[in-house]
C-alpha cells in the first residue's frame, strides 16, 4: 500500500487551493495519472503538504512516441547526450553522460501530468502540451528552453472554406455573425479543451460550444458535427485536404518543443539544478551551433595585424567576434620566422561559400571547413532568467 493511500480516502477531491490544477486534471483528465501513489502533494489536516517524493535520480521525460520522439533523441544525441535505450518498447533509459539522472518514455501529455504530480522533475515536449495539460498560469512549472527549434505547429483556429463561411476571413467576423446564438452556439471541435474555451473567452466569443474527439478533428465539420476546429496545422495540408482554412486572429499559440521542468524538483531535488544547468548549456551552445561552420585558412602577410585588416574588409568574415590570426611559424636561416597566419572564423552556414569567396579573393588559400559542434558562450541568458523565476 503506497504511504498516500489513506490521504487518499479520505481527501479524493479535496485536492485544491493551492494547486487548482490537480483539481482540474483529476475532475476532468485522467485521474489515476495525476494521482500517482508517488507523488507526496496532499491535503493533510487542511494543509498542503509540498514535499517532494524521495528518491536518488533525477527523472526526464521524453516523448515515447509520435512525432517529437525521433527529432527528441536527435537533439540529444547532437548534444553528446546519447539516450541508451535497449529496445524502442523499453520506457526507462539512460543518458551516460548523465549519471544522476534517468531517462522515462511517456507521452507528451502524460509528461506534463507527471511533472505536476512529481513524478518527473524535467520534460521535453510541445509548448502546447506544456499549455494545454500544465493550464498555463501554473506556479509548478517552469519553461527552461522555450525553443528548441523542432515540433514547429500552431494552434489554429479554422473554419469551411464554402458555404455561410465562404467570405468570413477573421475571427471578427466570425464573432460577428449573426447565426451564433445561446439557442444556437458556434460549435467548434478540439481536442483543447482547456485553451479552446479561454481563447475564445478572451476574444470575446460568447456563444460558443465544444466537443472533443482524438484525431482526424478535420472530418467534423463536413460530418456535420461542428462548425469549426481547433487544432494543430503545420503544413496546412491537412486543412487544405479537408476544404477548410484559417483565419485572421484565429492563432491561439505557436509552437514548438521546449524543455520543461518542475519548479519543486529544481528547488528541492539534490542535483535538479546542476543536471538543468548542463543540459541547458550544452542545448544553447548546440543551438547556437547548428547555424554556423568553423573556416580556417592560411594567409600571407607582413604581420597579424594586416592579415586582420585584409579579412575584415570583407563583409562576410567578421566571425562572431572577429577573426582570429595566429602566426604559422617556419625555419628560415636557423630562426623561427612567421610569413604565414592561420585564420579561424565562425560563418554562418548560409553565408558559406560567400564566405570562402572573399576569403580566397583577399590572399585565402587551403580552406578548411569544419561543422561545429558547440558554441558556449558566457553564461547564457536563459540560465539567469530561470534563477530569477526561482527567485535564487
Ligand atoms: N502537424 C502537427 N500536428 C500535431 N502535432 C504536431 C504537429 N507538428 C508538430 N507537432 C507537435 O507534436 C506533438 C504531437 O505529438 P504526438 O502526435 O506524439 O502527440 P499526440 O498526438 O498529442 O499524442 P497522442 O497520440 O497520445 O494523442 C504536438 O503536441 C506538437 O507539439
Ligand atoms: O498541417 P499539417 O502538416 O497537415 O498537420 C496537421 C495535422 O496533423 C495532426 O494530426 P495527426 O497527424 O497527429 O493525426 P490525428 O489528427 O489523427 O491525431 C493535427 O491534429 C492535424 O490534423
Ligand atoms: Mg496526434
Amino acid at each position: 500500500m503506497s504511504p498516500l493511500q489513506p490521504y487518499f480516502q479520505q481527501c479524493l477531491f479535496s485536492v485544491s487551493g493551492p494547486c487548482p490544477s490537480l483539481y482540474i486534471s483529476v475532475s476532468k483528465r485522467s485521474f489515476i495519472s495525476c494521482c500517482s501513489s508517488q507523488s507526496q502533494t496532499a491535503v493533510v489536516n487542511g494543509k498542503l503538504d509540498s514535499r517532494i517524493a524521495e528518491r536518488d535520480e533525477i527523472r526526464l521525460g521524453l516523448p515515447s512516441k509520435g512525432r517529437m520522439a525521433a527529432d527528441t533523441l536527435d537533439l540529444l544525441k547532437d548534444c553528446q547526450l546519447s539516450v541508451k535505450q535497449v529496445n524502442p518498447r523499453q520506457y526507462v533509459a539512460q543518458i551516460p553522460q548523465l549519471s544522476n539522472l534517468g531517462v522515462w518514455f511517456q507521452r507528451p501529455k502524460d509528461i506534463v501530468r507527471k511533472l505536476l504530480s512529481g513524478d518527473l522533475d524535467l520534460g521535453i515536449v510541445g509548448l502546447d502540451t506544456v499549455s494545454e495539460y500544465g493550464q498555463q498560469g501554473n506556479e509548478d512549472l517552469i519553461i527552461v528552453h522555450d525553443a528548441l527549434e523542432y515540433g514547429d505547429c500552431h494552434l489554429s483556429l479554422a473554419i469551411p472554406k464554402y458555404g455561410i463561411f465562404e467570405n468570413i476571413n477573421s475571427l471578427k467576423e466570425l464573432a460577428r455573425m449573426p447565426q451564433w446564438t445561446v439557442e444556437k452556439p458556434l460549435r467548434v471541435a478540439t481536442g483543447f479543451t482547456y485553451l479552446g474555451p479561454k481563447f475564445m473567452k478572451e476574444n470575446g466569443l460568447k456563444h460558443v460550444i465544444f466537443s472533443t474527439a482524438d484525431g482526424a478533428l478535420e472530418a467534423a465539420p463536413a460530418m456535420g458535427i461542428a462548425d469549426a476546429i481547433l487544432d494543430l496545422v503545420s503544413s496546412g495540408t491537412t486543412l487544405r485536404e479537408n476544404n477548410l482554412k484559417e483565419i485572421e486572429g484565429g492563432v491561439v499559440l505557436e509552437s514548438q518543443a521546449v524543455l520543461v521542468a518542475s519548479r519543486k524538483a529544481l528547488i528541492q531535488r539534490k542535483g535538479a539544478l546542476d543536471t538543468t544547468h548542463e543540459i541547458l548549456e550544452r542545448f544553447e551552445a548546440h543551438l547556437r551551433a547548428i547555424g554556423q561552420f568553423m573556416v580556417t585558412a592560411n594567409m600571407r602577410g607582413s604581420s597579424a595585424e594586416e592579415v586582420a585588416e585584409r579579412i575584415l574588409s570583407q563583409p562576410s568574415l567578421a566571425g562572431l567576434q572577429g577573426p582570429t590570426v595566429s602566426p604559422v611559424f617556419s625555419k628560415r636561416d636557423g630562426k623561427a620566422v612567421a610569413d604565414c597566419y592561420a585564420t579561424v572564423i565562425c560563418v554562418p552556414k548560409k553565408a558559406l561559400y560567400k564566405s570562402v569567396q572573399q576569403l580566397r579573393a583577399v590572399g585565402g588559400s587551403g580552406v578548411l571547413i569544419s561543422p561545429l559542434t558547440y558554441i558556449f558562450d558566457e553564461e547564457t541568458p536563459r540560465w539567469r532568467e530561470l534563477l530569477s523565476k526561482l527567485g535564487l
